[in-house]
Protein backbone atom coordinates (compact mmCIF):
# COMPACT_ATOMS: atom_id res chain seq x y z
CA UNK A 1 0.00 0.00 0.00
CA UNK A 2 0.99 3.25 -0.54
CA UNK A 3 4.48 3.10 -1.79
CA UNK A 4 5.62 1.92 1.44
CA UNK A 5 8.22 -0.86 1.70
CA UNK A 6 8.22 -3.62 4.58
CA UNK A 7 10.40 -3.77 7.43
CA UNK A 8 11.83 -6.93 6.12
CA UNK A 9 12.35 -5.72 3.30
CA UNK A 10 14.38 -2.51 4.47
CA UNK A 11 16.33 -4.89 6.30
CA UNK A 12 17.12 -6.77 3.03
CA UNK A 13 17.94 -3.23 1.82
CA UNK A 14 20.15 -2.03 4.21
CA UNK A 15 22.18 -4.87 4.87
CA UNK A 16 24.22 -4.19 1.84
CA UNK A 17 25.18 -1.02 3.46
CA UNK A 18 26.26 -2.16 7.03
CA UNK A 19 29.07 0.01 8.16
CA UNK A 20 32.56 -1.53 8.46
CA UNK A 21 34.93 1.49 9.69
CA UNK A 22 37.84 -0.85 9.47
CA UNK A 23 40.54 -1.39 12.63
CA UNK A 24 42.93 0.60 14.70
CA UNK A 25 45.15 -0.09 17.15
CA UNK A 26 44.85 1.72 20.64
CA UNK A 27 46.27 1.91 23.72
CA UNK A 28 45.22 -0.18 26.42
CA UNK A 29 44.50 2.63 28.91
CA UNK A 30 41.83 3.88 25.70
CA UNK A 31 40.35 1.07 25.37
CA UNK A 32 37.72 0.27 27.70
CA UNK A 33 34.63 -0.44 26.02
CA UNK A 34 35.93 -0.67 22.79
CA UNK A 35 34.79 -3.72 20.42
CA UNK A 36 37.69 -6.00 20.15
CA UNK A 37 38.95 -7.22 16.57
CA UNK A 38 41.95 -9.56 17.38
CA UNK A 39 42.00 -12.01 19.65
CA UNK A 40 45.04 -10.60 22.47
CA UNK A 41 47.13 -13.49 22.80
CA UNK A 42 49.67 -13.86 26.21
CA UNK A 43 52.82 -12.50 25.29
CA UNK A 44 54.04 -14.61 29.01
CA UNK A 45 53.20 -16.97 31.10
CA UNK A 46 51.88 -15.90 34.82
CA UNK A 47 53.05 -16.50 37.22
CA UNK A 48 56.21 -17.10 35.10
CA UNK A 49 57.86 -19.70 37.59
CA UNK A 50 56.45 -21.49 41.05
CA UNK A 51 56.48 -18.74 43.25
CA UNK A 52 55.97 -18.16 46.55
CA UNK A 53 52.52 -16.16 47.69
CA UNK A 54 53.05 -15.58 51.53
CA UNK A 55 56.30 -14.02 53.12
CA UNK A 56 58.14 -16.54 54.87
CA UNK A 57 60.82 -19.62 54.11
CA UNK A 58 61.61 -21.36 51.41
CA UNK A 59 61.60 -25.11 52.88
CA UNK A 60 61.44 -28.68 52.51
CA UNK A 61 58.28 -29.89 53.61
CA UNK A 62 59.83 -33.17 54.78
CA UNK A 63 62.12 -30.66 57.51
CA UNK A 64 59.02 -28.69 59.13
CA UNK A 65 57.01 -31.60 59.92
CA UNK A 66 57.85 -31.69 63.72
CA UNK A 67 57.54 -28.40 66.31
CA UNK A 68 61.04 -27.63 67.30
CA UNK A 69 63.23 -28.36 63.78
CA UNK A 70 66.01 -26.46 63.40
CA UNK A 71 66.64 -25.03 59.88
CA UNK A 72 69.83 -23.35 58.43
CA UNK A 73 68.54 -19.96 56.31
CA UNK A 74 71.38 -19.99 53.45
CA UNK A 75 69.96 -16.72 51.48
CA UNK A 76 67.52 -14.46 50.36
CA UNK A 77 65.02 -13.93 47.43
CA UNK A 78 62.89 -10.59 47.23
CA UNK A 79 60.60 -10.62 44.51
CA UNK A 80 62.35 -9.47 41.95
CA UNK A 81 65.14 -11.23 42.07
CA UNK A 82 66.24 -15.08 41.35
CA UNK A 83 67.16 -17.71 43.20
CA UNK A 84 71.10 -17.95 43.35
CA UNK A 85 70.94 -21.23 44.71
CA UNK A 86 69.07 -24.20 45.60
CA UNK A 87 68.37 -25.44 49.40
CA UNK A 88 69.66 -28.99 50.62
CA UNK A 89 67.74 -31.22 52.88
CA UNK A 90 67.93 -28.77 57.01
CA UNK A 91 68.05 -25.76 54.48
CA UNK A 92 65.40 -22.65 54.18
CA UNK A 93 65.56 -19.38 52.16
CA UNK A 94 64.38 -16.32 53.49
CA UNK A 95 61.32 -15.37 50.65
CA UNK A 96 59.00 -12.83 50.02
CA UNK A 97 55.13 -13.02 48.16
CA UNK A 98 55.70 -13.16 44.48
CA UNK A 99 59.19 -14.05 44.34
CA UNK A 100 60.75 -17.33 42.30
CA UNK A 101 61.10 -20.50 44.41
CA UNK A 102 64.67 -21.96 45.11
CA UNK A 103 65.31 -25.50 43.28
CA UNK A 104 64.75 -27.66 46.22
CA UNK A 105 62.18 -25.84 48.17
CA UNK A 106 58.50 -27.89 48.25
CA UNK A 107 56.75 -25.40 50.75
CA UNK A 108 56.51 -22.09 52.07
CA UNK A 109 56.62 -22.22 55.62
CA UNK A 110 55.01 -18.69 56.72
CA UNK A 111 56.97 -16.40 58.75
CA UNK A 112 54.11 -16.22 61.45
CA UNK A 113 55.27 -20.45 62.10
CA UNK A 114 58.72 -19.86 62.75
CA UNK A 115 61.45 -18.22 65.51
CA UNK A 116 64.41 -16.54 63.43
CA UNK A 117 67.74 -16.55 65.72
CA UNK A 118 70.12 -15.31 63.50
CA UNK A 119 71.48 -17.88 60.56
CA UNK A 120 68.82 -20.38 61.90
CA UNK A 121 64.74 -20.78 62.02
CA UNK A 122 62.94 -22.90 64.27
CA UNK A 123 59.64 -24.82 63.51
CA UNK A 124 57.12 -23.82 66.22
CA UNK A 125 53.77 -24.58 63.79
CA UNK A 126 54.44 -28.37 62.27
CA UNK A 127 53.65 -28.46 58.61
CA UNK A 128 51.53 -31.39 57.13
CA UNK A 129 50.96 -30.25 53.51
CA UNK A 130 52.34 -28.79 50.66
CA UNK A 131 51.15 -24.94 51.12
CA UNK A 132 51.86 -21.64 49.58
CA UNK A 133 53.52 -22.13 46.21
CA UNK A 134 51.74 -20.54 42.49
CA UNK A 135 52.98 -22.90 40.21
CA UNK A 136 54.02 -21.51 36.76
CA UNK A 137 51.08 -20.46 34.43
CA UNK A 138 48.70 -21.40 36.65
CA UNK A 139 46.71 -17.82 35.34
CA UNK A 140 48.21 -18.60 31.41
CA UNK A 141 50.39 -19.74 29.52
CA UNK A 142 52.57 -18.12 27.08
CA UNK A 143 50.43 -17.85 23.56
CA UNK A 144 47.02 -18.55 25.06
CA UNK A 145 43.94 -16.59 24.19
CA UNK A 146 43.36 -14.21 26.48
CA UNK A 147 40.64 -11.89 25.51
CA UNK A 148 38.48 -13.33 22.41
CA UNK A 149 37.87 -11.07 19.41
CA UNK A 150 33.90 -9.56 18.99
CA UNK A 151 33.65 -8.81 22.72
CA UNK A 152 33.24 -5.23 24.12
CA UNK A 153 36.48 -4.62 26.55
CA UNK A 154 35.62 -4.56 30.23
CA UNK A 155 38.59 -3.29 32.99
CA UNK A 156 39.00 -7.18 33.82
CA UNK A 157 39.74 -7.68 29.71
CA UNK A 158 41.97 -4.94 30.20
CA UNK A 159 44.07 -6.38 33.11
CA UNK A 160 44.07 -9.67 31.92
CA UNK A 161 45.40 -7.42 28.58
CA UNK A 162 47.87 -6.18 30.57
CA UNK A 163 49.61 -9.12 32.46
CA UNK A 164 49.97 -10.63 29.44
CA UNK A 165 52.31 -8.23 28.27
CA UNK A 166 50.17 -6.12 25.61
CA UNK A 167 50.22 -2.56 25.55
CA UNK A 168 47.81 -2.45 22.73
CA UNK A 169 44.98 -3.58 21.51
CA UNK A 170 43.25 -3.75 18.15
CA UNK A 171 39.98 -2.25 18.07
CA UNK A 172 37.01 -1.80 15.34
CA UNK A 173 37.23 1.46 14.63
CA UNK A 174 34.30 3.62 15.65
CA UNK A 175 32.04 4.63 12.43
CA UNK A 176 31.68 8.24 12.44
CA UNK A 177 27.82 8.99 12.66
CA UNK A 178 26.68 12.70 12.04
CA UNK A 179 23.26 13.84 13.84
CA UNK A 180 21.27 16.33 11.58
CA UNK A 181 18.15 17.57 12.90
CA UNK A 182 15.81 19.75 10.98
CA UNK A 183 13.25 22.17 11.78
CA UNK A 184 12.97 25.91 12.52
CA UNK A 185 11.10 24.94 15.17
CA UNK A 186 13.98 23.24 17.29
CA UNK A 187 16.53 24.68 19.70
CA UNK A 188 19.62 22.97 21.98
CA UNK A 189 18.97 21.82 25.09
CA UNK A 190 19.54 25.07 27.54
CA UNK A 191 18.32 27.36 25.12
CA UNK A 192 16.35 30.42 26.14
CA UNK A 193 12.33 29.12 24.68
CA UNK A 194 10.30 31.51 23.05
CA UNK A 195 6.57 30.80 21.58
CA UNK A 196 7.01 28.35 18.88
CA UNK A 197 10.21 26.92 19.63
CA UNK A 198 10.60 23.28 21.32
CA UNK A 199 13.47 21.30 22.40
CA UNK A 200 15.65 19.26 20.04
CA UNK A 201 15.61 15.90 22.52
CA UNK A 202 16.60 13.30 19.30
CA UNK A 203 19.89 14.86 19.07
CA UNK A 204 20.86 13.32 22.70
CA UNK A 205 19.31 10.31 22.01
CA UNK A 206 20.40 8.95 18.88
CA UNK A 207 24.00 10.27 20.41
CA UNK A 208 23.83 8.61 22.83
CA UNK A 209 22.31 5.72 21.24
CA UNK A 210 25.23 6.04 18.59
CA UNK A 211 27.65 5.92 20.83
CA UNK A 212 26.34 2.53 22.89
CA UNK A 213 26.50 0.95 19.72
CA UNK A 214 30.21 1.40 19.05
CA UNK A 215 29.72 4.66 17.23
CA UNK A 216 30.90 8.03 17.55
CA UNK A 217 28.03 10.74 17.49
CA UNK A 218 28.84 14.18 15.35
CA UNK A 219 26.58 16.75 16.70
CA UNK A 220 27.58 19.72 14.24
CA UNK A 221 23.87 21.57 15.53
CA UNK A 222 20.18 22.30 13.70
CA UNK A 223 19.74 22.93 10.59
CA UNK A 224 16.65 25.22 9.90
CA UNK A 225 14.13 24.58 6.94
CA UNK A 226 15.35 25.09 4.12
CA UNK A 227 17.25 23.29 1.25
CA UNK A 228 20.32 25.98 1.50
CA UNK A 229 20.50 25.59 5.56
CA UNK A 230 20.66 21.68 5.15
CA UNK A 231 22.83 21.41 2.61
CA UNK A 232 24.95 23.63 4.47
CA UNK A 233 25.34 20.83 7.40
CA UNK A 234 25.73 18.28 4.90
CA UNK A 235 28.72 19.96 3.67
CA UNK A 236 29.80 20.13 7.16
CA UNK A 237 29.81 16.20 7.89
CA UNK A 238 31.46 15.05 4.77
CA UNK A 239 33.54 13.23 7.20
CA UNK A 240 30.94 10.93 8.67
CA UNK A 241 30.65 7.26 7.97
CA UNK A 242 26.73 7.39 8.18
CA UNK A 243 24.36 10.41 8.49
CA UNK A 244 21.29 10.64 10.12
CA UNK A 245 19.02 13.32 8.89
CA UNK A 246 16.11 13.51 11.79
CA UNK A 247 12.69 15.36 10.95
CA UNK A 248 11.55 17.05 8.00
CA UNK A 249 11.16 13.65 6.14
CA UNK A 250 7.12 13.48 5.73
CA UNK A 251 5.02 15.43 3.20
CA UNK A 252 4.76 18.63 4.94
CA UNK A 253 5.68 21.84 2.79
CA UNK A 254 8.60 22.23 5.12
CA UNK A 255 9.97 18.76 4.74
CA UNK A 256 13.16 19.45 3.16
CA UNK A 257 15.53 16.80 3.63
CA UNK A 258 15.22 14.47 1.12
CA UNK A 259 15.15 17.33 -1.10
CA UNK A 260 18.49 18.87 0.61
CA UNK A 261 20.04 15.47 -0.10
CA UNK A 262 18.90 14.56 -3.62
CA UNK A 263 20.24 18.16 -4.81
CA UNK A 264 23.65 16.67 -2.66
CA UNK A 265 24.11 13.96 -5.18
CA UNK A 266 22.36 11.48 -2.71
CA UNK A 267 20.54 8.01 -4.16
CA UNK A 268 17.54 7.74 -2.29
CA UNK A 269 17.10 3.95 -2.03
CA UNK A 270 13.48 3.50 -0.45
CA UNK A 271 11.26 6.19 1.17
CA UNK A 272 8.58 5.20 3.25
CA UNK A 273 8.54 2.14 5.10
CA UNK A 274 5.51 0.04 6.61
CA UNK A 275 6.12 0.55 10.06
CA UNK A 276 4.56 2.36 13.27
CA UNK A 277 6.10 4.07 14.56
CA UNK A 278 8.64 5.79 11.68
CA UNK A 279 6.62 5.52 8.38
CA UNK A 280 8.50 8.54 6.41
CA UNK A 281 12.03 6.79 7.67
CA UNK A 282 13.76 7.02 4.47
CA UNK A 283 17.44 5.21 3.28
CA UNK A 284 20.20 6.80 1.04
CA UNK A 285 23.87 6.58 -0.52
CA UNK A 286 25.68 9.51 -1.02
CA UNK A 287 28.98 8.55 -2.34
CA UNK A 288 30.50 6.57 0.32
CA UNK A 289 28.14 7.95 3.33
CA UNK A 290 25.57 5.96 4.31
CA UNK A 291 22.18 8.25 5.20
CA UNK A 292 19.43 7.11 7.31
CA UNK A 293 16.72 9.66 7.29
CA UNK A 294 14.63 9.26 10.55
CA UNK A 295 11.01 11.16 11.54
CA UNK A 296 10.96 13.85 13.97
CA UNK A 297 9.01 12.40 16.10
CA UNK A 298 10.89 11.67 18.85
CA UNK A 299 9.48 7.56 19.82
CA UNK A 300 9.64 6.99 15.82
CA UNK A 301 13.40 8.16 15.32
CA UNK A 302 14.07 5.77 19.08
CA UNK A 303 11.99 3.13 17.57
CA UNK A 304 13.59 3.48 13.52
CA UNK A 305 17.29 3.30 15.33
CA UNK A 306 16.52 0.33 17.11
CA UNK A 307 14.94 -1.21 14.16
CA UNK A 308 17.56 0.31 11.26
CA UNK A 309 20.12 1.81 12.70
CA UNK A 310 21.32 -0.51 14.83
CA UNK A 311 21.85 -3.61 12.15
CA UNK A 312 23.49 -0.78 9.98
CA UNK A 313 26.10 -0.54 12.97
CA UNK A 314 25.60 -4.17 13.59
CA UNK A 315 29.75 -4.96 12.62
CA UNK A 316 30.25 -3.34 15.74
CA UNK A 317 27.50 -4.51 18.37
CA UNK A 318 25.93 -7.80 17.61
CA UNK A 319 22.15 -8.25 16.93
CA UNK A 320 19.48 -6.89 19.06
CA UNK A 321 17.58 -9.32 21.92
CA UNK A 322 14.58 -10.73 20.64
CA UNK A 323 12.52 -13.00 23.37
CA UNK A 324 9.03 -14.31 23.51
CA UNK A 325 6.51 -13.31 26.51
CA UNK A 326 3.08 -13.79 27.66
CA UNK A 327 0.99 -10.86 27.24
CA UNK A 328 -0.40 -8.97 30.28
CA UNK A 329 -3.11 -7.65 29.08
CA UNK A 330 -5.29 -8.37 25.23
CA UNK A 331 -4.29 -6.77 22.01
CA UNK A 332 -6.40 -5.26 18.93
CA UNK A 333 -6.31 -6.22 15.67
CA UNK A 334 -2.97 -4.36 14.44
CA UNK A 335 -3.07 -2.35 11.41
CA UNK A 336 -1.46 -2.37 7.70
CA UNK A 337 1.81 -1.50 9.07
CA UNK A 338 4.01 -3.76 11.25
CA UNK A 339 3.54 -2.07 14.81
CA UNK A 340 6.42 -1.76 17.78
CA UNK A 341 4.51 -0.96 20.89
CA UNK A 342 6.93 0.49 23.65
CA UNK A 343 6.17 -1.98 26.27
CA UNK A 344 7.27 -3.28 29.90
CA UNK A 345 8.64 -6.63 30.52
CA UNK A 346 9.09 -8.65 33.89
CA UNK A 347 9.59 -11.98 35.17
CA UNK A 348 6.71 -13.60 36.94
CA UNK A 349 6.62 -16.70 38.77
CA UNK A 350 9.39 -17.91 36.36
CA UNK A 351 7.33 -16.62 32.86
CA UNK A 352 8.28 -13.66 31.16
CA UNK A 353 5.36 -10.91 31.14
CA UNK A 354 4.72 -7.84 28.90
CA UNK A 355 2.46 -5.58 29.39
CA UNK A 356 2.42 -2.82 26.53
CA UNK A 357 2.37 1.04 27.64
CA UNK A 358 -1.26 3.19 27.65
CA UNK A 359 -0.31 5.73 25.49
CA UNK A 360 1.30 4.71 22.14
CA UNK A 361 1.74 8.37 20.57
CA UNK A 362 4.95 8.90 18.60
CA UNK A 363 5.58 12.14 20.21
CA UNK A 364 6.16 11.05 23.88
CA UNK A 365 9.26 10.76 25.51
CA UNK A 366 8.08 9.53 29.19
CA UNK A 367 6.29 6.32 27.78
CA UNK A 368 9.70 6.05 26.14
CA UNK A 369 11.68 6.04 29.55
CA UNK A 370 9.43 3.54 30.91
CA UNK A 371 10.03 1.24 28.23
CA UNK A 372 12.05 -1.84 28.30
CA UNK A 373 11.42 -3.57 25.35
CA UNK A 374 8.92 -3.05 21.98
CA UNK A 375 6.30 -5.99 21.53
CA UNK A 376 6.10 -6.86 17.41
CA UNK A 377 3.28 -6.88 15.80
CA UNK A 378 3.32 -8.27 12.17
CA UNK A 379 1.06 -6.48 9.63
CA UNK A 380 -3.11 -6.92 9.92
CA UNK A 381 -1.96 -9.60 13.41
CA UNK A 382 -5.63 -10.93 14.47
CA UNK A 383 -6.40 -9.29 17.98
CA UNK A 384 -5.12 -11.20 20.74
CA UNK A 385 -6.16 -12.08 24.45
CA UNK A 386 -4.37 -12.24 27.62
CA UNK A 387 -1.70 -14.97 27.81
CA UNK A 388 -1.01 -15.12 24.38
CA UNK A 389 2.78 -15.25 23.16
CA UNK A 390 4.12 -12.20 21.26
CA UNK A 391 7.21 -11.29 20.25
CA UNK A 392 9.43 -8.66 21.90
CA UNK A 393 12.60 -7.12 21.07
CA UNK A 394 14.91 -5.84 23.80
CA UNK A 395 15.28 -2.02 23.98
CA UNK A 396 19.25 -0.07 24.16
N1 LIG B 1 -0.35 14.47 6.16
C1 LIG B 1 0.53 13.67 6.75
N2 LIG B 1 1.16 14.10 7.83
C2 LIG B 1 2.04 13.31 8.46
C3 LIG B 1 2.29 12.02 7.95
C4 LIG B 1 1.62 11.60 6.79
O1 LIG B 1 1.81 10.49 6.30
N3 LIG B 1 0.77 12.48 6.22
N4 LIG B 1 3.16 11.22 8.65
C5 LIG B 1 3.21 11.46 10.06
C6 LIG B 1 4.20 10.63 10.67
S1 LIG B 1 3.86 8.98 10.74
C7 LIG B 1 5.31 11.12 11.25
S2 LIG B 1 6.35 10.06 12.10
C8 LIG B 1 5.64 12.52 11.22
C9 LIG B 1 7.12 12.65 10.89
O2 LIG B 1 7.35 13.75 10.17
P1 LIG B 1 8.79 14.34 9.84
O3 LIG B 1 9.82 13.29 9.85
O4 LIG B 1 8.63 15.15 8.65
O5 LIG B 1 9.12 15.20 11.12
P2 LIG B 1 8.79 16.70 11.42
O6 LIG B 1 7.52 17.09 10.76
O7 LIG B 1 10.00 17.48 11.17
O8 LIG B 1 8.54 16.57 12.97
C10 LIG B 1 7.52 15.76 13.51
C11 LIG B 1 7.34 16.15 14.99
O9 LIG B 1 8.52 15.89 15.70
C12 LIG B 1 9.06 17.08 16.26
N5 LIG B 1 10.50 17.06 16.13
C13 LIG B 1 11.18 17.13 14.97
N6 LIG B 1 12.49 17.06 15.20
C14 LIG B 1 12.65 16.96 16.53
C15 LIG B 1 13.78 16.87 17.36
N7 LIG B 1 15.04 16.87 16.85
N8 LIG B 1 13.59 16.76 18.70
C16 LIG B 1 12.33 16.77 19.20
N9 LIG B 1 11.22 16.84 18.45
C17 LIG B 1 11.37 16.95 17.13
C18 LIG B 1 8.45 18.18 15.45
O10 LIG B 1 8.42 19.39 16.14
C19 LIG B 1 7.08 17.63 15.15
O11 LIG B 1 6.23 17.82 16.24
O12 LIG B 1 4.84 13.21 10.31
C20 LIG B 1 3.45 12.90 10.43
N10 LIG B 1 2.69 13.76 9.58
O1 LIG C 1 5.11 6.69 11.68
MO1 LIG C 1 4.80 8.11 12.72
O2 LIG C 1 6.20 7.64 13.47
O3 LIG C 1 3.47 7.09 13.39
O4 LIG C 1 4.27 9.13 14.10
Amino acid sequence: MSGLISVDDARRALAPHALDAGEETIGINDALGRILARDVLAGTTAPPADVSAMDGYAVRLADTKDTGSQLRVTGEVPAGTLPTHAIGPGEAMRIFTGASLPDGADHILIQEEAERSGNHIRVTVPQSAHQHIRKAGRDFSAGDVLVPAGICLTPADLGLTAAGNNATVTVRRRPLVAILPGGDELLPPGSALSPGKIIDSNSAALAALVRSWGGEALTPGIAGDSVAAIRAMIDAVNEADLILPVGGASVGDYDYMKAAFTEAGADILFSGIAVRPGKPTWFARLGQQRVLGLPGNPASAFVCAQLFLRPLMMSTTGPATVFKAALETGLSKAGFRETYLRAVSRQQDGQTIVAPLADQDSSLLRPLQTANCLIRRMPNAPACAAGDTVECVKLD
